[in-house]
């Protein structure tokens, strides 16, 4: 079970311990739910960061420029090759589950407008921003939230939700939502991006890491996936996490991103950029 909670510059108000605590409680609570599954741990995870209020997910998320919280979030099933994700929702405080429902529940895999906000309502998931305890005026610390899971039966699941980029435009969609692009998990692993939406979406940064572990350990994986997004965009603009058979991995081609995972050895967490991302990986993988 291996977590981030956005990958950026962190320029100003930022309490990282704070964040740091946060990411580990959430993969600690993702390990509880492994039992149910990989899918199970990264739903539970990714929720338990949008309902903190300290990212940029769920309810502490920024808002667009007309002042409104547009939530993207997706979910993915490396066994069964089954995503859902919902996209630019904004009633509803938790999109990962409502993204694991469209998943579960129709026949397909991207639900946006009134669709998905009317499935909201039908399975509990819908409240009105208005009445949401966090906001993003409350000033949140990380940003886009994400998990990567292997279960006990072999199974991958990735997960990803954001609030997207301050002062985007009404009904814009990042990278989050889109399978393959903010995350993906197949039978090699799984993998979620944070950044900038519009280079991760047309670099699809998840599903090449993932696809680069058929022939690279995942390390090398990881550094390709990001490096590859670095060569044609500049550094600074994506993070990213993969979980492999061999252990869990990080790219980063930007300052810092806050890190977690837990197992049943127990829970760590660091901050990347800060600390260098071989030593984190070390630091995980004597966990996972
Ligand atoms: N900070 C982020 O990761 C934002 C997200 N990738 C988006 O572009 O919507």
């Amino acid at each position: 079970m291996l977590l981030h909670g956005g990958a950026g510059s962190w320029s100003g108000k930022v309490d990282v311990e704070r964040v740091l605590s946060k990411v580990e409680e959430c993969a600690r609570m993702g390990r509880y739910a492994l039992g149910g599954g990989a899918l199970a741990a990264v739903e539970e995870s990714v929720a338990c960061m949008e309902s903190s209020g300290l990212f940029n997910a769920g309810v502490g998320a920024v808002t667009n420029s007309a002042g409104m919280v547009e939530l993207d979030a997706g979910i993915m099933d490396g066994a069964r090759r089954g995503a859902g994700a919902v996209a630019c929702v904004r009633n509803v405080p938790n999109p990962i589950r409502l993204a694991r429902r469209v998943m579960e529940e129709t026949p397909h895999v991207l639900l946006v407008c009134e669709g998905a906000e009317d499935l909201a309502r039908a399975r509990g998931l819908w409240s009105p921003q208005s009445s949401w305890k966090w906001s993003a005026s409350s000033g949140h610390s990380g940003d886009t939230v994400g998990a990567v899971a292997l279960d006990g039966s072999g199974v991958f699941a990735a997960a990803t939700s954001t609030g997207g980029i301050r002062g985007k435009m009404p009904c814009r969609v990042g990278d989050s939502p889109v399978p393959g692009a903010g995350y993906y998990a197949g039978t090699e692993g799984a993998a979620s991006a944070t950044g900038i939406g519009e280079m991760i979406m047309v670099e699809l940064v998840s599903f090449r890491a993932v696809e680069l572990l058929r022939n690279a350990e995942a390390h090398r994986a990881a550094e390709e996936a990001v490096g590859a997004l670095e060569r044609d965009f500049g550094w600074g603009n994506v993070g990213l996490i993969l979980m492999s058979r061999s252990g869990p991995a990080i790219g980063l081609s930007a300052k810092l991103m806050p890190v977690a995972a837990a197992s049943d050895s127990g829970s760590a967490s660091a901050l990347a950029g800060e600390m260098k991302v071989e030593d984190v990986e070390r630091r995980l993988r004597g966990l996972l």
